[in-house]
């Protein structure tokens, strides 16, 4: 199997973000869960995006984890590695984004690495290093409030100097637009000057085309799914690639019950949960009760229990920042995350045990949870629900074929939850 682009995710929905992406623009792409294990049979592909749950780990879990990952994907004769952040540039001060490139770009024999998180179709750009979240800087968005990586900087190149032993520069968007020589150029005197890693500006796809072309010459990149779509282009236009991929075969029907589990507290998720309310039961769970014992749980069995084989039901942890606030101050942040994620990946368990094969998950880190606990080992890529999440199909688990949709928290329009289950049967 000769893989042209693989990629190593920091979380599961953003690999299920990157492979629509891939599979949009032509590469046959799988998404694996954890590095594959020798016995999982993976379809002939151009692509390979190994989903890992290292976004808000301790940093050095994230390079060892991301660096084992790097390796499997060289042996397979994988050039090129990008390593899918999320679009939001989700951090802290102590990682991850800045010691995982760093460590990537040693362990392929250093040289200069090009990040940017620019994802235009979702409202994502990039100016003089200044992430924006549709028209608002990231640290007016939503992402100021998000539970985990609360984002208080929109200055990227400061927010991943504060994170890397390496400098880092800027290649601005007058350099991008006047095409890849010109941004490579600026790459290089960035090099000159000892700076090795560089905040690209994108705003519009074309400037992600630039990049992609310039970021394949090289053996690491880090950005979002609009990189990805960059090196995807690159790879087509160079024709290494056929640009074949098709999707219809992947959303074949599995039958079954459906349920849909949010445990993304981000307004988007919120939002959807209310449209979703008025046509379909939701269990709002009590995070108190579900962090102090398994009673919330078994309640939430119960009652998605008595109601499934009418139709589907959503089960929700997801609340708004002042309620998320006020817990963690109570469980700190990570301990009560966790805990919640726990209690949802049991719920999700449980009603897949019940005849569940269509599930839809809210939220990357809510996402992993389940994935791991249903032991999902693979994803085929099906047609995109909304921008940045297609229809999954799982690939060697014990339950037989499901289909899923991970949705990261902050993508989707209104009606999001219904629009998965319409296009799977
Ligand atoms: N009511 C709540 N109070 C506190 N934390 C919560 C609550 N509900 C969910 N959580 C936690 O908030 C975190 C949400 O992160 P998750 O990655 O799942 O969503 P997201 O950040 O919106 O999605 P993405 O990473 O895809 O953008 C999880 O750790 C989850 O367990
Ligand atoms: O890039 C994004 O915004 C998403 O794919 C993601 O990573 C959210 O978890």
């Amino acid at each position: 199997m000769a893989i042209s682009l693989g990629s190593i995710a920091d979380d599961y929905t953003g690999a299920s973000d990157l492979a629509n992406t891939l599979t949009k623009n032509g590469l046959r792409t799988v998404q694996t869960v954890g590095i594959p294990d020798t016995s999982l049979a993976l379809p002939d592909v151009d692509a390979i995006v190994i989903s890992l749950k290292i976004r808000s780990v301790p940093a050095s879990e994230a390079v060892t984890a991301a660096t084992e990952a790097e390796r499997w994907l060289r042996h397979r004769g994988v050039g090129h590695v990008l390593y899918k952040i999320c679009s939001t540039f989700d951090s802290t001060d102590a990682g991850n984004i800045g010691p995982v490139t760093e460590a990537l770009s040693d362990a392929a024999g250093g040289g200069s690495v090009l990040v940017t998180p620019a994802f235009p179709e979702t409202g994502r750009t990039v100016y003089f290093g200044h992430l924006f979240v549709g028209h608002l800087p990231l640290n007016e968005s939503p992402l100021k409030d998000h539970p985990l990586n609360p984002m208080h900087d929109a200055n990227l190149v400061r927010v991943l100097a504060r994170q890397s032993r390496r400098a880092v520069g800027l290649i601005d968007l007058a350099a991008v637009a006047a095409g890849p020589a010109a941004a490579k150029a600026k790459l290089n005197a960035l090099r000159m000057t000892g700076v090795t890693m560089a905040i690209a500006d994108a705003i519009f796809e074309r400037d992600l085309e630039t990049l992609g072309e310039i970021a394949l010459e090289a053996p690491v990149s880090t950005g979002a799914s609009g990189l990805g779509l960059g090196l995807a282009r690159a790879l087509v236009r160079s024709g290494r690639i056929a640009g074949s991929a098709t999707t219809e075969d992947v959303i074949r029907p599995v039958g079954g019950l459906s349920a849909i589990i949010a445990g993304s507290c981000s307004k988007a998720t919120l939002h959807q949960l209310d449209v979703a309310e008025r046509s379909m039961p939701v269990l709002r769970l009590d995070p108190e009760r579900l962090i102090s014992g398994p009673d919330e749980i078994a309640a939430a069995i119960s009652w998605a229990g008595d109601r499934i084989s009418a139709g589907p039901v959503i089960v929700a942890a997801s609340a708004a920042p002042e309620t998320v606030s006020r817990l963690q101050s109570q469980y700190g942040r990570e301990a009560s995350g966790h805990a919640i994620e726990t209690a949802t990946s049991i719920i999700a368990a449980e009603l897949v045990e019940r005849g569940v094969r269509r599930l839809v998950v809210a939220g990357g880190e809510t996402s992993g949870a389940a994935v791991d606990k249903l032991a999902i080992p693979a994803f085929l890529i099906g047609p995109e629900i909304a921008p940045g999440v297609p229809v999954l199909r799982s690939v060697g688990n014990r339950q037989g074929d499901m289909l899923l949709a991970l949705k990261s928290g902050n993508f989707g329009g209104d009606d999001f939850f219904a629009a998965a289950l319409a296009m799977m049967h």
